[in-house]
């Protein structure tokens, strides 16, 4: 990233770490724009290659989003029902510019929801076509106990909670950490009426 990116709180095996880098307010105001988004686009629960169900629901903004199936996962132009996505919300592409001051966008704002229970296995970004470009992500809702471990699978790792507002940065040599959520803190924040967490991640694909 350039050298005009602001520095972080804190920085975790290469992961930076900006907590509550959104105000309340700046949080309301996104979950707003994500609800229209959603909207246009509902949330699906994937299933994987071998036909599980991801205890996570999804959906995205912007040219591409990211989709998983029998055939696999891959990003795709368009959602499970054959409608593009929706664009990038302006007040996420903010945070982007803001952080990583990068003269390139992103053309994917993968949106994930955990309801109470939901999780995420350990796993790398890797369906990018050029890992230069970092991936940021956004926490909204739910405290969630984040895990960072190698670039190879498996070993030591550490762990974070993630609140309602942190963004975090997975760039240059921590690009591609290995990653996940164990689970989240129910009801530890008032901020989606319905409970639960969303996450953002903000990826350049192509
Ligand atoms: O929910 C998170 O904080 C991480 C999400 C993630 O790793 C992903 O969508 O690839
Ligand atoms: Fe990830």
């Amino acid at each position: 990233m350039p050298d005009t990116a602001p520095p972080p709180d804190l920085t975790v095996r290469g992961v930076a770490v900006y907590k509550g880098w959104l105000a309340p307010a700046a949080q309301a105001a996104m979950v707003d724009d994500l609800r229209a988004a959603v909207a246009a686009a509902p949330l699906f629960q994937p299933e994987t290659r071998f036909g599980r169900k991801m205890s996570v629901r999804m959906t995205s903004a912007g040219r591409y989003g990211w989709v998983s199936d029998r055939r696999g996962y891959r990003y795709d132009a368009r959602h499970p029902s054959g409608v593009a996505w929706p664009p990038i919300p302006a007040s996420v592409l903010a945070v982007w510019d803001a952080i990583t001051g990068l003269d390139r966008r992103p053309d994917c704002c993968l949106i994930n929801y955990y309801a109470e229970g939901a999780r995420m296995g350990m796993h790398q970004d890797r369906d990018e076509a050029d890992f230069q470009w970092p991936v940021l992500s956004i926490s909204l809702g739910d405290d969630a106990l984040f895990r960072i471990g190698n670039l190879e699978r498996g070993g030591k790792t550490e762990s974070l909670w993630l609140t309602s507002g942190d963004v975090l940065v997975m760039g240059g040599a921590a690009r591609l950490v290995h990653h996940g959520i164990d689970r989240l803190r129910p009801g530890s924040s008032g901020l989606l009426t319905q409970g639960g967490r969303l996450n953002l991640t903000l990826r350049v694909v192509d």
